[in-house]
Order: structure tokens, then C-alpha cells, then sequence
């Protein structure tokens, strides 16, 4: 009885991962019940069922598309077709208006009578994403202050500067650090310096402007904004508010030359990034001018006006034309 086609049917048909089999030229010659209970519920079955579609056609009209499955997939099938042997593997996002999906397909070739056939599974794999993509959130943010981490703002910052480069736009870095940070540390005690760090990161949250903006702790008591398509002049009074932002916390630092509460200082800059430069010059140079800032006697943002976007080198000599207490 095993042997029976009806008992194979239905063995198959009791699988959840969907399962289609084509023959060579891509003709669908078997799908079970997983596959068509799919088209169903996601409105992708023909009227007439399965007979007589063509998944690889399938496939291009979907490539035609820019569809990046399709892409991918009609790719890795035809590879395979013409390897004549091997499998194929392809992990996909298919997210539905309101549900985030994914799913794994896999093709393998098989003979059967001296005709060549591939058997195509998609797997449902949405857990694992989910699992991985927790995982992945929490190694980007802050343990203490739940904002993103030093490397959630490098992969940031990887990404803008290379998207700004693409589109001759400028991009403007802040770094923000607290003054005397260890008096706090060193009068009230770790606790409270790490309470310290939560609101100013809170108060960062607050500013944020433009979904574009990022920010970040950067290490230890200095953080990071990222501003991009705009200059200093856009946006030296978004972080001259960040900084009011953090005085007016009025968290106390009694023995801090600067005042009796918790002040900050940064240095913004602002670069045309271009081919063959690295983000560090943007780093650096918003560096160079937090030490401004702090050697003017902290409690102020040191910037500089964007450099010309048409400079050949990331500037160093432009004049600071605002250090304002
Ligand atoms: N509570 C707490 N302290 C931290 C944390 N990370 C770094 N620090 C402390 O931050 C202090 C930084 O001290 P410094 O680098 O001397 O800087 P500062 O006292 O802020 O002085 P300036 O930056 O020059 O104004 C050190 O005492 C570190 O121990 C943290 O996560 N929690």
C-alpha cells in the first residue's frame, strides 16, 4: 500500500513546507496541498489551478518587475539548470500588508525516467528571522541607554556617506560630550553618572528632527549625531539646543569649574563626501573642534562652515566662524 501513488500524495500533501516540481523547461508537473492552500489565502492561485503554468515565466515576469526574488531566484535556477546537478538555496522576505514573512526556497534536481526535474520547497522561516533579527537589534543598541551603539552609528554612517557621495550631498557630524563627567562620577557615584548618561541620551531622542538623523553613544560619556543632507549652518542651532537641552536637566556637578550643573560641549562638521575618501575625515574633523570647544572652556559647540563641495581634500584650514558660550 506504501507504494501506492495515493499514499505518496498523501504524505506529501500532509508536509507544511510548500513543494512544487517542474520539469526542464520550467512546466509545473506536481505542487501539493501546502503550495496551493498559499496561493489561496495570498491571492496568487490561477483560475485554472497550477496546470499549465510555467514557474520559470513566473519567475521573469516577476524579474521584469525589479522584484529582487524573482531576480534571485530565476538566477539560481537557471544556474542550476544548467549545472545539471547541485542545489540551490535562497532566503526571501514575502511580507503581506500587515505580516512579516519569510521564507527559504530550495531547488534540487532530480531524474526520473531519463527526464530531468526540480524539486522547488519554500519553507517558512519567519521564527528564525524574528529570533535573528531580536538578536541583531539588541548588539545595536546601548545596554545602559537603550539608544543605538558605536556599531549601529558606524553601519549608519558607512551607509550615509556613501549614499551622500551618490548624490552630491553634504552630511554634518556632531560630537557631544559631557564636561567633567568623572566629577559627577567622583561626587555622586557611579549610579548616578550612569542616570546622568540615560537622560542626555534622552534629551538626544527628543531633538531628533528628521527620521534621516542619527545618533548614538559614541563611548563612555560622548555621543554622536548625524545629520544628513545638511550643512552646520542648517543644523549648528539643532545641536546648540541639544546642548541647552542637557544644561536644562539641571543635573548637579558641584565641583565642575564650568557651572553647578551638568554641561556639555561638541564640535560640528561638515563634508561633501567624496570617492575615495574615508567617514573617519568627518570623525576627525568634528573631533578637532569638541577640543576646540572644550579648550574654549566647555559649555559651548565649536563648527565650521561647510567646506566648498566641489574641494578636492577634506579640509582642515577653514576658520571657525562660531564658538559661542
Ligand atoms: N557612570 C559611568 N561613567 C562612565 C561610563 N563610561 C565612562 N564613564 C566615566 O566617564 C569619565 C570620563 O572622564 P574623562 O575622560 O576624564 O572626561 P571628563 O571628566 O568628562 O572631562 P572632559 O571630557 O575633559 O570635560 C570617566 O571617569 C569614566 O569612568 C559609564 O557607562 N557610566
Amino acid at each position: 500500500m506504501i507504494d501506492s501513488y495515493g499514499f505518496l500524495k498523501l504524505t506529501i500533501d500532509s508536509l507544511s513546507e510548500q513543494i512544487v516540481v517542474m520539469d526542464s523547461t520550467g512546466l509545473i508537473r506536481f505542487v501539493n496541498q501546502a503550495w496551493v492552500d498559499f496561493g489561496l489565502e495570498n491571492g496568487c492561485m490561477t483560475p485554472v489551478g497550477w496546470d499549465g503554468v510555467n514557474y520559470l515565466r513566473v519567475c521573469e515576469a516577476a524579474a521584469a518587475t525589479g522584484d529582487g526574488f524573482g531576480v534571485s531566484a530565476l538566477h539560481g535556477i537557471r544556474r542550476l539548470m544548467a549545472d545539471g546537478c547541485g542545489t540551490f538555496t535562497l532566503e526571501y522576505p514575502c511580507h503581506g500588508p500587515n505580516v512579516f514573512r519569510w521564507f527559504m526556497m530550495t531547488v534540487k534536481h532530480f531524474k526520473h525516467l531519463d527526464e530531468n526535474f526540480y524539486l522547488v520547497t519554500h519553507r517558512d522561516i519567519t521564527k528564525r528571522k524574528q529570533a535573528e533579527e531580536a538578536v541583531s537589534q539588541l548588539a545595536r543598541l546601548d545596554g545602559l541607554t537603550n539608544i543605538p551603539n558605536r556599531r549601529a552609528f558606524n553601519d549608519f554612517l558607512d551607509s550615509e556617506w556613501s549614499r551622500s557621495i551618490r548624490q552630491g550631498q553634504p552630511l554634518s557630524l556632531a560630537l557631544i560630550d559631557i564636561d567633567h563627567f568623572k566629577l559627577v562620577n567622583d561626587t555622586y557615584g557611579h549610579q548616578r553618572g550612569d542616570e546622568c548618561l540615560e537622560r542626555v541620551a534622552e534629551v538626544l531622542r527628543a531633538h531628533r528632527k528628521r527620521p534621516s538623523d542619527f545618533f548614538a553613544r559614541y563611548g563612555g560619556e560622548e555621543f554622536v549625531y548625524v545629520f544628513g543632507g545638511s550643512t552646520s549652518e542648517d543644523v549648528h542651532l539643532v545641536v546648540q539646543q541639544l546642548l541647552s537641552g542637557i544644561r536644562e536637566l539641571a543635573l548637579p556637578n558641584v565641583k565642575s569649574p564650568v557651572g553647578r550643573f551638568v554641561t556639555a560641549s561638541a564640535g560640528l562638521a561638515t563634508l561633501y563626501p567624496k570617492a575615495g575618501w574615508k567617514p573617519n575625515a568627518l570623525i576627525e574633523a568634528a573631533d578637532a573642534l569638541l577640543y576646540e570647544a572644550k579648550s574654549l572652556g566647555r559649555n559651548q559647540l565649536a563648527w565650521r562652515a561647510a567646506n566648498h563641495p566641489h574641494a578636492e581634500t577634506p579640509p582642515k584650514a577653514n576658520l571657525p566662524i562660531d564658538a559661542r558660550p
